[in-house]
């Protein structure tokens, strides 16, 4: 057995996302969001299943916290639900909304637990998706105002920021795949919505400096690791594209100011272009303190002519994979990060999501939850290998807290720390909450 030591001010955390576990979709003047309307459309979420009650957290925030204090997290990273802020995108401000979020977030402050706020994991308000959402660029402006009213009621309580959660799934995911809200197929739009996304980022990061508020702020983009399938040319060159595909698109422009020259080209065969207006790129570049990211899986690139979008094929070679059928890549994730440093520089990172979705239920009160226990440790290595590559790494928060509404999937994939049972809303820890307990209090690994 050997052990591995994290830095002493290393970061442990957990995650979760307002649409995925509040509940009270309806409630306190919070106005509909296109999750709302997505999942009350039938067809489009497995088994008909919605976010009305979910974990039901808005009214059991007391008693996730409480096993938040008894996980021993030092962090906890959660979303704001714009609609309950502001019903209509914009104009009215919803009293209870910020009520709500006061009370949910002093009692963190109170338990010694860090909030780390995403301000938008993808439950846009359904107004503003009736005036175009994130395709028209007036909803960069609301945006804009949602985020000056969170930072000016929240200064001095939140001090960690995240502008938006993984850009890819809100415009490839949602509006080109279309297996998420609003559900558009069309891959201009995906690409008019990612540069939106990316104004309203740069503007806000922008604002924040400029109204001097405390604390750091980042963005969470989810990044994969895809290798060629051989040494063929062809093969090299797919690997490159599907890799850029998720992460130079939404790399490239933070850092670099330009999108990747070679994927621009490519789209444009494909009769899509990115339209920026004078000084987009710019704004967009404006630097950040940390980089949130989401990592899960990756895989292997053949070159297949004409094959779905990048003439590239994923080749399954014989992965172990979790229940959702993801690859378990834990070495992706060191290759992941040691690119990102040596292409963009020494970002201080946070892991802001990586976990594993596996459906094991209580048995006898108890929850053997192993698969998920071997998919965390084999990335945590990682993060030391990391760490000693000189990799600027801050801290890992793991998805998730607690089993929650998995998006398309609905409640038939699970990811959390905490079983959920959803007839009765009853918490049961499993067995990787205090394989991680032991991990967050000692700080170390054995392996
Ligand atoms: O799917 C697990 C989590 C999800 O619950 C989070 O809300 C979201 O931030 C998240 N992103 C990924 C990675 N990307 C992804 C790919 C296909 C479907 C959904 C997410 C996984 N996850």
């Amino acid at each position: 057995m050997s052990v591995i030591q994290f830095p002493k001010d290393f970061v442990w955390g957990a995650a979760t996302a307002s649409y995925q576990i509040e509940g009270a979709w309806n409630e306190d003047g919070k106005g509909l969001s296109i999750w709302d309307v997505f999942s009350h459309t039938p067809g489009k979420v497995v088994n008909g299943d919605n976010g009305d009650i979910a974990c039901d957290s808005y009214h059991r925030y007391e008693e996730d916290i409480a096993l938040m204090k008894e996980l021993g997290i030092k962090a906890y990273r959660f979303s704001i639900a714009w609609p309950r802020i502001y019903p209509q995108g914009s104009g009215e401000v919803n009293p209870k909304g910020l009520e709500y979020y006061h009370r949910f977030v002093d009692k963190l402050i109170e338990n010694g637990i860090e909030p780390y706020c995403t301000l938008y994991h993808w439950d846009l308000p359904q107004a503003l998706q009736e005036k175009g959402g994130w395709n028209n660029r007036e909803t960069i402006d609301a945006y804009l105002q949602y985020a000056e009213t969170m930072f000016k009621e929240f200064q001095g309580k939140i001090k960690y920021w995240i502008t938006f959660n993984e850009p890819w799934c809100v415009s490839m995911l949602s509006n080109y795949i279309g297996a998420h809200a609003p559900g558009n197929q069309d891959l201009q739009l995906a690409l008019d919505v990612a540069h939106h996304l990316f104004v309203a980022h740069g503007k806000t990061v922008r604002m924040f400096r400029e109204l001097g508020i405390e604390g750091q702020i980042g963005i969470a983009p989810n990044l994969y690791w895809y290798e060629p399938y051989s040494n063929r040319k062809e093969d090299v060159e797919a690997a490159r594209r599907k890799r850029a595909w998720y992460n130079e698109w939404f790399l490239d422009p933070l850092f670099k100011g330009s999108y990747p020259q070679f994927m621009v080209d490519w789209y444009k065969k494909k009769g899509a272009e990115v339209n920026i207006q004078p000084g987009d790129m710019e704004i967009i570049k404006e630097p950040i303190d940390f980089l949130g990211i989401n990592y899960y899986s990756g895989s292997l690139a053949r070159y297949k002519e004409n094959f779905e979008d990048f003439d590239c094929e994923e080749i399954d070679e014989g992965y172990e994979k979790t229940d959702i059928g993801w690859n378990i890549y834990p070495e992706g994730l060191y290759k992941t990060l040691t690119w990102l440093t040596e292409t963009y520089g020494p970002v201080p990172i946070y892991i802001t999501e990586n976990g594993a979705c596996y459906n094991d239920g209580p048995v006898d009160g108890r929850v053997r939850d192993q698969k998920r226990i071997d998919y965390l440790q084999k990335h945590i290595i990682q993060l030391n290998r990391c760490i000693q590559s000189g990799v600027n790494l801050k801290g890992y928060i793991t998805w998730s807290f607690m089993d929650n509404f998995e998006w398309a999937e609905g409640y038939s994939k699970r990811f959390g720390l905490v079983h959920v049972d959803y007839n009765t809303l009853k918490r049961t820890p499993k067995d990787s909450f205090y394989w991680y307990r032991h991990l967050v209090r000692t700080n170390w690994l054995d392996i």
